[in-house]
C-alpha cells in the first residue's frame, strides 16, 4: 500500500489527543493532504480545529488506513464503531498501549489486518522512536505502510514478538516522562545549591538534550560518554557515588521504574 493509496482511499484516526496529534502534525508536515484525514474525537483540540482536516464528520466507507489512537479504558466503547472496517480491507495500526492485537481481532474480526505499535509523545517534534509489531494478516507490505506513515515521526524498530511490546512501553513509550521528571530533579538540585530557577532550569534542559544528542551520534558509549565527563577524584566523580551507589542509586530504582511500567503494560490487557 502506498501514500497515493490513503490520498485515495483517506485515513480514520478514533482519538485525536497528545499521540494522535503529534503523528498527525508530522504526516501533514510531511505533505499529506488534511483532506485525506478524517478524525473522530468527542474533544478536539484548538490545534485540530485550526488545520484542514475532516472532524467529527462522515467517514469513508473502507480506509486505507485506521489509526487507533484512544485511551485503553475508551477501547471498549470506541471500538465498535470501527467494526465496519474489520475483515481486511483497511490497516488497522493502534499505538493504545496494553491493549492486545487478540482484542483488536475479536472486536474486528480475525481476517483484520492489525498492527500493534507503541510511540512515544517526541514524535511532536519528529524525535519519536516507535515499535511496531503486525498480526497474521498484516503483511509486509502492511509493515512497510505502518512503518512509512511512522517514520514521519521519528525511528521506527520493528519487533519479533508482541509481548516485547510490554517492555518497550516501560522503557521508551513512558520514558519520557522519566526523562523530564530528571530535567525538574536536576533543576530543582541546582535552585537547591543558590542558582536562580529559572537558570537552573535553562541548564539542566540543555544539559539532557546536549547529552542525548551525544549519546544518540557519538561513536563511544554512554558508558564511555560518562567516563569522559569524570575526571579522577574530581567533581563529576563526588556526584556519580552517590548516583551509582548499588542500593538506592540510579540502576536499581531504574529497574523498579520500568518493571513497574512494563507490569502496569500487561495488566492493561486486561
Ligand atoms: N501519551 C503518550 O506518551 C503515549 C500514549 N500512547 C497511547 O496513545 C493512546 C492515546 O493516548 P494520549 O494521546 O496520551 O491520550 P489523550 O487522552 O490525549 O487522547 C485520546 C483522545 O481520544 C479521545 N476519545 C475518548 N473517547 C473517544 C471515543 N469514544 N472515540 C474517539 N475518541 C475518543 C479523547 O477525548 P477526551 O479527552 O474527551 O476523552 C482524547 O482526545 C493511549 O492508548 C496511550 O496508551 C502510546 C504511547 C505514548
Ligand atoms: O502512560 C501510558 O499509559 C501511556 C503509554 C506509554 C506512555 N503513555
Amino acid at each position: 500500500m502506498s501514500f497515493t493509496e490513503i490520498e485515495r482511499r483517506g485515513l480514520v484516526m478514533l482519538g485525536c489527543g497528545k499521540m494522535g496529534s503529534a503523528m498527525l502534525a508530522g504526516w501533514l508536515k510531511g505533505g499529506l493532504s488534511p483532506s485525506a484525514v478524517h478524525v473522530t474525537d468527542p474533544n478536539p483540540s484548538d490545534w485540530l480545529r485550526s488545520t484542514d482536516v475532516s472532524i467529527n464528520a462522515d467517514l469513508p466507507q473502507t480506509p486505507a488506513v485506521a489509526l487507533v489512537a484512544v485511551k485503553p479504558q475508551m477501547m471498549g466503547e470506541a471500538l465498535p464503531r470501527m467494526a465496519s472496517y474489520g475483515g481486511g480491507a483497511t490497516l488497522f495500526i493502534s499505538v493504545a498501549a496494553g491493549t492486545p492485537i487478540s482484542a483488536f481481532e475479536a472486536a474486528l474480526g480475525a481476517g483484520t489486518r492489525i498492527v500493534r505499535a507503541m510511540p512515544n509523545t517526541p514524535a511532536a517534534v519528529g524525535k519519536g522512536i516507535t515499535a511496531i509489531i503486525g498480526n497474521e494478516q498484516a503483511g509486509a507490505a502492511d509493515l512497510d505502510t505502518a512503518e512509512a506513515l511512522l517514520s514521519a515521526i521519528g525511528q521506527v524498530v520493528r519487533l519479533q514478538t508482541e509481548d516485547q511490546i510490554d517492555a518497550v512501553t516501560g522503557v521508551s513509550g513512558s520514558g519520557p516522562a522519566y526523562v523530564f521528571y530528571m530535567i525538574d530533579a536536576l533543576a530543582a538540585a541546582g535552585v537547591a545549591e543558590g542558582l536562580a530557577p529559572d537558570l537552573a532550569m535553562h541548564l539542566a534542559k540543555a544539559t539532557v538534550a546536549g547529552a542525548g544528542a551525544l549519546a544518540e551520534t557519538a561513536a563511544e558509549t554512554p558508558e564511555q560518554l560518562r567516563i569522559n565527563v569524570t575526571s579522577p577524584n574530581g567533581t563529576t566523580q563526588a556526584g556519580l557515588e552517590v548516583l551509582m551507589k548499588e542500593k538506592g542509586g540510579l540502576m536499581p530504582l531504574m529497574r523498579a521504574t520500568v518493571a513497574a511500567a512494563a507490569a502496569r503494560s500487561r495488566e492493561l490487557k486486561g
